[in-house]
């Protein structure tokens, strides 16, 4: 049985590329940040050859501390989802800059969907509710405003795919066009209960089947890098949207069971099992994995800035080194500062959806400084959070904890602050990369490293447990200062 599984993490803000054992341990681990761009107001765009090249150093850099003789039974992508990127099928060539899924640009379109009263249809099939956060109208974007892309894709000259597909296009150099069933379930355009590509989704959007990539399970044959390419010969085994490996690294495969990831944005999942709960508070039904043609389902809500905000305090603002030195600076101050930020830099997720919201600073005073703005960031991560267990909780799931991942969670104040404003169990697993573990995990049930689910359930263990110790009227008020803070950035 062979030694390795390497698993490709490709997030918004950088690739990792990590080399696990059969243990589930993190042996070598590579990542490269990329650039991000933001062409206009509420625009964000990634270079995607900038992205596969990411992807191709940190797996070089990661191979090369193999020792002679070690095996790798194959690669476990997981990706930023929704990400939209078309290419031309002959040269491999993207016909534009991928359109990120933090993109607003198409705010308008989808106000007029909602207009037309096509909300309920689309929710009905896709689990989602119409906003420019999924991949539908960021085709449509691109095939109306790249010259002759329209003409090309109707003579079936493009291809269109999420971020795990255009990377397994690279690594099969053309020879494999998929996806898998998680990531399809966040385009707007693939029917989660009938797991197909929808017909009138596609005229809805005006985009044409022949550029869509084939559906399969989260773990399958996808494709085989051959060996030309990094010296071995390496299958991909799996691909999962990095929400969903989330899920399946924390080993939450029981019906209740949550986790909640921080990295640029953050998103809490709760597993539904086979039943596909329709949300009545402006939370997102989605396909949790699909193992062996059966679908498993999550609820989730989706925060559009969490460690986002920390990269604008450092880059935008030049008030931090780095997001590490937050913790210190959130430390010195009390938490009832009375500042508040509304990170809504490119709209609201869940449970608001307003993509048309910018973000707001206030309660700011003479004596405000750096530490308040650092703590209102990071408090502003958790406070989003409570609006999703919120709306979770009036769905009907209660949670008893709830388990973290992400880069943000190496930050004990943010996780303290976050089980004190939940009033939940907030359990800091030992290995935080669960990203790269959930695809790694499914790679080696393909490869039949692994049995079960059931077996790799016994693997997770707890680093920290953080309870909950703020007094409930503190609580309270910290809470309310926030929700009236987002009515005061909210446009609908
Ligand atoms: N100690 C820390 N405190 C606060 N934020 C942090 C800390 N360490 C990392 N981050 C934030 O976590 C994010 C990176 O997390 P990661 O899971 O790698 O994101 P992604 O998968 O979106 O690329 C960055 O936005 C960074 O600012
Ligand atoms: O890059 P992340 O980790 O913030 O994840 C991005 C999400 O997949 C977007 O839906």
């Amino acid at each position: 049985m062979a030694d390795y599984i390497l698993a490709i993490d490709q997030g918004t803000s950088s690739s990792r590329a990590i080399l696990f054992n059969r243990e589930g341990e993190l042996v070598h681990v590579a990542q490269e940040e990329f650039p991000q761009y933001f062409p206009n107001d509420g625009w964000v765009e990634h270079e995607p050859e900038e992205i596969w090249h990411s992807v191709k150093h940190t797996i070089e850099e990661v191979l090369a501390k193999l020792q002679p003789g070690d095996t790798v039974a194959g690669i476990g992508i997981t990706n930023q989802r929704e990400t939209t990127v078309v290419w031309d099928r002959e040269t491999g060539k993207p016909i534009h800059r991928a359109i990120v899924w933090q993109d607003r640009r198409t705010a308008e379109f989808c106000l007029q969907l909602k207009d037309q009263g096509l909300q309920d249809q689309v929710q009905a099939k896709t689990g989602l509710l119409i906003d420019p956060y999924f991949s539908a109208t960021k085709v449509r974007w691109l095939l109306d405003n790249v010259t002759g892309a329209r003409d090309a894709a109707q003579q079936g000259h493009l291809a269109f795919g999420t971020i795990d597909t255009y990377i397994l296009w690279k690594l099969t150099e053309g020879r494999a066009h998929r996806t898998d069933a998680t990531n399809a379930s966040r385009t707007m355009m693939f029917n989660i209960h009938d797991q197909v590509w929808d017909g009138d989704l596609l005229a809805m959007f005006d985009v044409p089947a022949s550029i869509l990539p084939e559906v399969c399970d989260s773990a399958a044959d996808f494709g085989v890098c051959n060996a030309s390419m990094f010296g071995i010969e390496l299958p991909i085994l799996s691909m999962i949207g990095d929400q969903q490996a989330a899920l399946v690294g924390q080993t939450c495969f029981e019906q209740g069971m949550a986790k909640s990831t921080y990295g640029t944005g953050c998103f809490m999942i709760v597993n539904t099992g086979d039943h596909a709960l329709k949300s009545e508070n402006r939370l997102l039904t989605t396909i949790a994995y699909r193992l062996n043609g059966k679908t498993t389902y999550a609820l989730e809500g989706s925060i559009f800035v969490a460690g986002a905000a920390g990269q604008w305090l450092r880059d935008g603002l030049k008030l931090l080194e780095n997001a590490a030195e937050s913790q210190a600076l959130a430390e010195s101050t009390p938490l009832n500062h009375g500042v508040y930020l509304v990170p809504a830099f490119t709209g609201l997720g869940a449970p608001y959806w307003d993509p048309d919201a910018r973000g707001g600073l206030l309660g700011l005073t003479r004596d405000t400084g750096i530490k308040e703005l650092v703590s209102a960031a990071l408090q502003s991560v958790c406070y989003q959070t409570k609006d999703l267990l919120c709306a979770m909780e009036a769905d009907g799931q209660e949670l008893k904890s709830l388990r973290v991942d992400g880069g943000m969670v190496a930050n004990d104040w943010v996780m303290q602050f976050l089980a004190d404003i939940l009033d939940t169990t907030v359990e800091r697993p030992q290995i935080i990369e669960t990203t790269a573990l959930g695809a790694a995990y499914l790679a080696g049930l393909q490869a039949g490293v692994y049995v079960s689910l059931a077996e790799l359930g016994q693997s997770w263990s707890c680093e920290r447990r953080f309870s909950a110790s703020l007094d409930d009227t503190d609580r309270q008020a910290l809470y309310a200062g926030w929700l009236e803070a987002v009515k005061r950035v909210m446009t609908n």
